[in-house]
């Protein structure tokens, strides 16, 4: 029985796009609530999200069977890092801060068996294996691993050609805040200057065959970077969703205007 495909790197493969949330709550029980709202993906933020080893396994746990793939962001692309979080099922990593072809070719290791890199031999311990149940594991995991890279520097888009041409480099996400902020824009994401960056980072994204990824919390910005050929994009976070919505609430109820709530039209479940 070989490794679980990867529906994600296949849809990237065919060049299907994919929606997805940003999940940093870091709570199981919440990506859990969320896996049922249709994303194609979930970004599970163990960068900027209070994540740790063991509450990112709970996380792509609680998401197991959902629709929604979970991709694990690690706080920085560490070989032992990267070693536990596949170990524990992630099949899909985003690997923030690429500056260099070195880094990005050590990534490429770090998520390969050897011969052809140098993740270590210990699965039969984890749920990747499904605890030693897959006997192919070792033979068929590097296939159905996903390795996104991001670039959000000067440096980064300097080395992007070389980035995105290597093999086990499945694509690359731009990532627009920390781009505008090394570009002189610190929280201007949408500046001219930026996104003439994205644009042209898009492009050539695409010239070297690979998936184009953002982020973004402005729907006329994500309709905008679809049409510039994003393929795998984030419209919005659990933490600031959850902040609107019920800051919204409240002040709908205070306004006394029913209709405005953040979900009017929802109606909840019988017997709420
Ligand atoms: O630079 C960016 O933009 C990203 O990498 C995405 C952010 O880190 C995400 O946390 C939303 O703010």
């Amino acid at each position: 029985m070989p490794a679980p495909k990867n529906p994600f790197k296949a849809a990237l493969r065919d060049d299907r796009f994919q929606l997805g949330l940003w999940v940093a709550l870091a709570s199981p029980y919440a990506a859990e609530v969320i896996s049922g709202s249709g994303y194609d993906w979930l970004l599970i933020d163990g960068e900027h999200g209070p994540n740790d080893i063991p509450l990112l396994s709970a996380q792509i746990q609680a998401l197991a069977g959902s629709g929604s793939h979970p991709i694990v962001r690690l706080p920085i692309g560490e070989a032992w890092l990267i070693k536990q979080i596949l170990d524990a099922g992630a099949q899909t990593l985003l690997i923030p801060m690429v500056e260099s072809v070195e880094q990005a070719q050590a990534l490429v290791r770090a998520v390969r068996y050897p011969p052809h890199g140098i993740r270590g031999v210990g699965a039969a311990l984890g749920r990747a294996s499904r605890f030693s149940r897959i006997g192919d594991y070792l033979e068929t995991a590097n296939d159905e691993i996903c390795l996104l890279v991001q670039i959000e520097s000067r440096a980064g888009l300097d080395v992007l050609d070389a980035v995105a041409a290597l093999d086990g480099v499945d694509g690359v996400f731009i990532g627009p805040s920390d781009l505008a902020a090394d570009m002189g824009h610190l929280g201007k994401p949408g500046s001219p200057e930026v996104l003439a960056a994205i644009t042209d980072a898009f492009a050539r994204i695409k010239t070297a065959g690979k998936a184009r990824g953002i982020m973004t919390l402005d729907l006329e910005q994500a309709r905008l970077y679809r049409d510039l050929g994003a393929t795998f994009m984030a419209i919005g976070t659990d933490v600031t969703l959850l902040v609107s919505a019920t800051q919204q609430l409240r002040e709908a109820f205070l306004a006394g205007d029913a209709t405005a709530g953040p979900v009017s039209g929802t109606k909840p479940v019988s017997g709420y």
